[in-house]
């Protein structure tokens, strides 16, 4: 059998380092070039799948490069608007043959903790997201938070919740960010990674999820697995539930 080749966007960054590590070591799989902010793409030319841990500002040109030569990729950059993802999805009808997956977190923690805190939402009238990482993050509120709150929305929205109770004052900044009406409260810290808590409450109780990524080791089985997931599936794949088989 033939290996996978593939190249990286991002090669030297914290993520990059990384995936060209895990990819050296994964059976079935070969890397064949990377580059770097100011880097001729051409160096991942010869590349089936490209992986990207970037920036917000620089992935869509990348998605463009890649789509144009039938090139697949794995994305784990984040800051993904509703509007960036309809270029993306526009981008994927122009170039059928190709496979994009876009996930705001690889690790298998991370996207239980997403799933049983939509799974909790529809019980508890209040909720709230607490995002920790270290303090060299470009984006806030970070990718995973904004995907728990969106699913939490809908999971509320389809159990016809009203919004979650909130009497305070936003124009200081304390309740921090909201998406889909759920409140995000970003933490940035010398010696953390990746951190998120979703709290839930009821009368008289809450519920605490909690995940915590103290390695970027953690995000690598499933930057592996989607990488050997997109070479069969054309077209879009948002998040890691269908490379899991979840
Ligand atoms: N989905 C997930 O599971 C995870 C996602 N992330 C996300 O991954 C992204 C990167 O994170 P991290 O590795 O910590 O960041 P780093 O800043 O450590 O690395 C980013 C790398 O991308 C390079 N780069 C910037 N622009 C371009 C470009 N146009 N083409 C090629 N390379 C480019 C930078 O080069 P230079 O240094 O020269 O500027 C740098 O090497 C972030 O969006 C983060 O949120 C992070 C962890 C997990
Ligand atoms: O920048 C990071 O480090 C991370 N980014 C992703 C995000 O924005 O959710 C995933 C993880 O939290 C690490």
């Amino acid at each position: 059998m033939t290996e996978i080749r593939v190249g990286v966007f991002g090669a030297s960054g914290k993520m990059g380092t990384e995936v060209v590590r895990a990819v050296e070591r994964a059976d079935g799989m070969t890397i064949v070039g990377g580059c770097d902010l100011g880097e001729p793409r051409e160096q991942v030319g010869r590349a089936q799948v490209v992986v990207d841990f970037t920036h917000p500002d620089a992935v869509m040109d990348n998605i463009a490069w890649c789509l144009e030569r039938g090139i697949h990729m794995v994305i784990g950059t984040t800051g993904f608007t509703d509007e960036k993802l309809d270029r993306v999805r526009n981008l994927c009808a122009a170039h059928p043959e190709a496979g994009v997956l876009i996930a705001s977190n690889f690790s298998i923690g991370a996207v239980l903790m997403m799933r049983f805190a939509a799974t909790a939402a529809p019980f508890y009238p209040s909720v709230e997201i607490v995002e920790l990482h270290h303090p060299n993050k470009a984006d806030a509120p970070s990718g995973t938070s904004a995907t728990t709150a969106r699913r939490i929305g809908a999971a509320r929205a389809a159990a016809q919740m009203p919004p979650v109770p909130d009497a305070t004052v936003h124009d200081d900044g304390a309740r921090g960010a909201v998406v889909d009406g759920v409140h995000i409260h970003g933490v940035r810290l010398q010696g953390l990674v990746a951190h998120q808590e979703v709290l839930l409450g009821a009368p008289g109780e809450t519920l605490t999820i909690r995940h915590d990524s103290f390695d970027r080791a953690s995000f690598m089985p499933g930057v592996v697995a989607g990488i050997r997931y997109i070479v069969d599936h054309a077209g879009l794949t948002l998040e890691m539930e269908s490379v899991l088989g979840l």
